[in-house]
């Protein structure tokens, strides 16, 4: 089996000249079946830069980026764009639920768009919603969902199919404690099933849901706490 996740001598520099942010200084890091990975640090120390890279959304400047086996640094954008849609699942603070679509059509979407036929895709979703406990309000819209109830939906599109990375940016943001447990509890549980995730995070009690926390620094990996012995590359990376 192929890794779910590994970056390599990952960079990023944004923008030009004397304007330059290096936001990834040089990261490694891999995620395997199984592992759920928090990401943690300061504002602008590259969390989202890490993540939009290791998903395709981006692109490094320099270093590989390995989903599933495929260098997706190498890709062109169209076939970045393929992987990303088979094997990533992203659950962002912004929700990006479609308002003219249904719970489960908005969960059915990627799977259509990546060519799977609607029936097979409405019963992947139906399945998607079922898990994260919501197949009542499947033929609701989003501004008939609470707010938990909407980041069901985009937990459970971030899931349908067979995602083998899912990537979460602050997915607990706006919602009470009780329901940000509840979130963290499915993202747990569909890692536990095979998948590998990366969360980021700046609350201690939902990175406490991860196998290990890798800290952010100004683009470096300034330390891991947890699951030693998976994380010599990271402290290798950071000149640990
Ligand atoms: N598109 C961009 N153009 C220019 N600079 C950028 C861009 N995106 C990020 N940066 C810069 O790169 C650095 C890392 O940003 P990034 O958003 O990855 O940090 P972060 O840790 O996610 O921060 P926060 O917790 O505030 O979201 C910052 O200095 C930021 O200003």
């Amino acid at each position: 089996m192929t890794v779910p996740l590994e970056l390599k001598g990952v960079t990023r520099v944004h923008g030009r000249g004397a304007g330059e942010v290096h936001a990834l200084r040089g990261i490694d890091l891999t995620v395997r079946e199984g592992e759920l990975v928090a990401v943690m640090g300061p504002s602008g120390s590259g969390k989202s830069s890490l993540l939009n890279v290791a998903g395709g959304l981006d692109t490094p400047t320099s270093g590989s980026v390995r989903v599933a086996g495929t260098d997706i640094a190498r890709l062109g954008a169209r076939e970045r764009a393929a992987v990303r849609r088979r094997d990533v699942g992203f659950v962002f603070q912004d929700l990006n639920l479609v308002p003219a679509l249904t719970a489960v059509e908005n969960v059915a979407l990627p799977l259509e768009l990546d060519g799977v036929r609607p029936g097979a895709a409405r019963a992947d979703a139906e399945a998607a919603l079922a898990e994260v406990g919501l197949s009542e309000a499947a033929n609701r819209f989003p501004e008939d969902l609470s707010g938990g109830q909407q980041q069901r939906v985009a937990i459970a599109r971030a899931l349908v199919g067979r995602r083998r990375l899912v990537l979460a940016d602050e997915p607990t943001g706006a919602l009470d404690s009780v329901t940000g447990e509840a979130v963290m509890r499915l993202l747990r549980a569909r890692v536990d099933a095979g998948a590998a995730g990366l969360l980021v995070t700046h609350d201690a009690r939902y990175a406490a849901w991860a196998d290990r926390t890798v800290h952010l620094r100004d683009g470096f990996v300034a330390g891991t706490d947890g699951g030693l012995g998976a994380d010599l590359d990271e402290l290798q990376g950071a000149g640990a």
